[in-house]
């Protein structure tokens, strides 16, 4: 290909790392660079990209950290030999939820970067507050109840902001940084998202909210396309409802927008050039549903951090225990999801406990978590009609359901339909390797059940195809037992992009805003360039006739032993 033809990136900052991807208009990656939060930055106490306040259930960043790692990764990318000069348009993709707190004097420090200094010597000044919280934090329950309360219950909630409320939503978060924090809240000028930050330092100016990402704030009216007036009112707490909205700002509804070009800052730091043009940036879940030209029947789980689970859909079923967000690129579209705290790290705890337990590290940390769990009957049943074996593994305070961190272990018998909680019978921590797995898949089978429909010749509701993403995708113990549990008929699939569908999907995001014809969507526009041989695996079969039959009386056991524990957990506080 020609050495002057357009180049995007799109870069993902999500809690553990930024990445930087490169592709072509072919879709094609040419250069992908990471900057690993604990392993790269200087000068944090972090651990897994966040600080803690466990006293108050706090999960909090420091923006400084991102300013520095947004240096690093196009320093790298440089390094490789990137020729910025081709590079035509910049998308992003932030965790979701996350608030950035700008000081009065933002505009200013923002308009005025000098390309001799790192954006991080720069910009510290720039922030009333010095972090944001994350996405895993949890202390701000009295703030979700006023929320689910302002609109009459949860379910009115959901219904208008696609979401009930929720500890890490940054309406809830809001609210609690005005009572917590009344004088630098007074002093904020604006209130960023990660992903409207990124596209902020890019612009040079405070970018607006993304059309996707505004629904992970408890505060956007989705059907109506607007705030909602008695969130905001509620959310701007003694403050008033005009200083609040001018803090959050406009919110266009193209995802494809140009929103001006990039700052000088990069064009004479990196040789960016002046035409090279900012789309907005989504958040990291609306991105990875960008990887690929998702098709309503599919679903995709994203193994990171967190575990989620997404899909593309025309019709707006909300509901308190599930989230829907706008599209991030096509009006009529929303994208349904689950997101669990309690994703890689749990597995992590597992995988950890068993290489203590054998006294052996291998190399490749996970090689006895997958030897085991494949070792393991699926439900750790010893035959057909005995006992399954099912629990919790929740390190952290879970989302989904909303539940205190804790481990519990039951036995579930399908013929009777009896839970014990017991851990008899239970060879720990080996037969947990399997059981972690198998728990979050089926809750992952239950609440989709609904959204998900027979393909025909008499085959069980279920997925078409099932496409893992992120860290764990390259698992393929965790992708056999993905497809026992949730079907797809076609199998389960992993991009050859691996860990960076965030970043992939963020860079295509910047391709359609670039070179979309007026009117072409972006489904229409990646779906002619899309080469399916060449980007996707199947890694692993999807519906198994009998096991996935099986594992439907398991859904049966685990929506119980999730109602128990709840109710052991409500009694508990009482
Ligand atoms: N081979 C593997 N098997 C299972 N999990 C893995 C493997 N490699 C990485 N991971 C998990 O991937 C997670 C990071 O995923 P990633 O998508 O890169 O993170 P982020 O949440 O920051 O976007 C880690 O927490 C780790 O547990
Ligand atoms: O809170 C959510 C989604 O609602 C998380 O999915 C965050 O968006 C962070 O994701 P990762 O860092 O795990 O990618």
């Amino acid at each position: 290909m020609a050495s002057d033809t357009p180049l995007y990136i799109g870069f993902d900052l999500s809690t553990q790392q930024l990445k930087g991807l490169v592709v072509n208009s072919d879709l094609k990656v040419v250069h992908v660079a990471k900057f690993d939060f604990d392993a790269d930055s200087q000068g944090f106490p972090i651990k897994k990209g966040v600080l803690n306040n466990e006293a108050e259930h706090e999960v909090f960043a420091p923006v400084a950290l991102w300013l520095q790692a947004l240096d690093g990764v196009l320093e790298s990318l440089r390094k490789q030999g990137l020729d910025f000069r081709r590079v035509k348009g910049i998308s992003g993709a932030g965790q979701q939820h996350g608030s950035v707190y700008w000081g009065q004097n933002a505009e200013s420090l923002l308009r005025n970067l000098d390309s001799s200094k790192s954006l991080e010597a720069q910009l510290e000044g720039a922030f009333s507050h010095p972090y944001s919280p994350n996405w895993q934090d949890s202390s701000t329950q009295k703030e979700c109840d006023e929320f689910d309360a302002a609109l009459g219950d949860r379910e009115h909630l959901a219904q208008a902001t696609g979401s009930k409320a929720h500890h890490r939503f940054t309406g809830p978060q809001i609210l609690r940084f005005t009572r917590k924090h009344p004088e630098i809240y007074e002093k904020t000028s604006r209130i960023s998202l990660v992903s409207s930050f990124l596209a902020s330092l890019f612009l040079g100016h405070v970018a607006p909210f993304d059309i996707s990402d505004v629904c992970g704030m408890n505060l956007w009216n989705i059907k109506k396309g607007e705030y909602d007036e008695r969130l905001i009112q509620l959310c701007s707490g003694v403050f008033g409802v005009e200083g609040l909205k001018q803090k959050l700002g406009e919110v266009p509804e193209d995802g494809g927008l140009h929103l001006g070009s990039v700052h000088p800052y990069f064009v004479e730091r990196f040789g960016f050039s002046p035409d090279c043009t900012v789309i907005p940036a989504t958040g990291d879940n609306p991105a990875t549903i960008l990887a690929l030209p998702l098709l309503p029947s599919d679903a995709m789980v994203s193994l990171g951090t967190s575990t989620t689970f997404l899909m593309s859909t025309p019709s707006y079923k909300p509901d308190p225990a599930t989230h829907f967000f706008n599209h991030p690129t096509t009006p009529g579209l929303y994208m349904f999801m689950l997101c669990y705290k309690n994703g890689g790290l749990a597995r992590e705890h597992v995988r950890d406990a068993i290489n203590e337990s054998l006294k052996d590290t291998p190399a490749q940390p996970w090689a006895n978590f997958d030897k085991v769990a494949l070792q393991t009957a699926p439900l750790g049943q010893r035959n057909a009609s005995g006992p399954m074996k099912m629990g919790l593994f929740f390190p952290r305070h879970e989302i989904v359901p909303n539940i205190s961190k804790g481990q519990w272990r039951f036995t579930y018998d399908a013929n009777t339909g009896s839970l014990e909680e017991t851990t008899d019978g239970w060879n720990s921590p080996q037969d947990e390797a399997r059981a972690i797995i198998e728990s979050q898949m089926l809750s992952l089978r239950l609440r989709s059940r609904d959204l998900t429909q027979s393909p025909g010749n008499g085959l069980p509701s279920q997925p078409r195809r099932v496409y893992l993403v992120g860290g764990g995708s390259k698992n393929k113990a965790i992708a056999k037992i993905a497809g026992e549990i949730l079907g797809g008929v076609e199998g389960v699939y992993s991009l050859d992009v691996g860990d960076n569908a965030c970043a992939l999907g963020a860079a295509y995001k910047a391709v359609w805003g670039i070179e979309r014809q007026p009117g072409q969507t972006f489904e229409d526009l990646i779906g002619q360039r899309w080469n399916e041989d060449e980007f996707i695996e199947r890694i692993a079969d999807g519906y198994q006739k009998g096991v996935f039959e099986q594992y439907g009386q398991a859904v049966e056991g685990f929506e119980k032993m999730e109602l128990q524990v709840l109710q052991q957990e409500a009694d508990k506080a009482n």
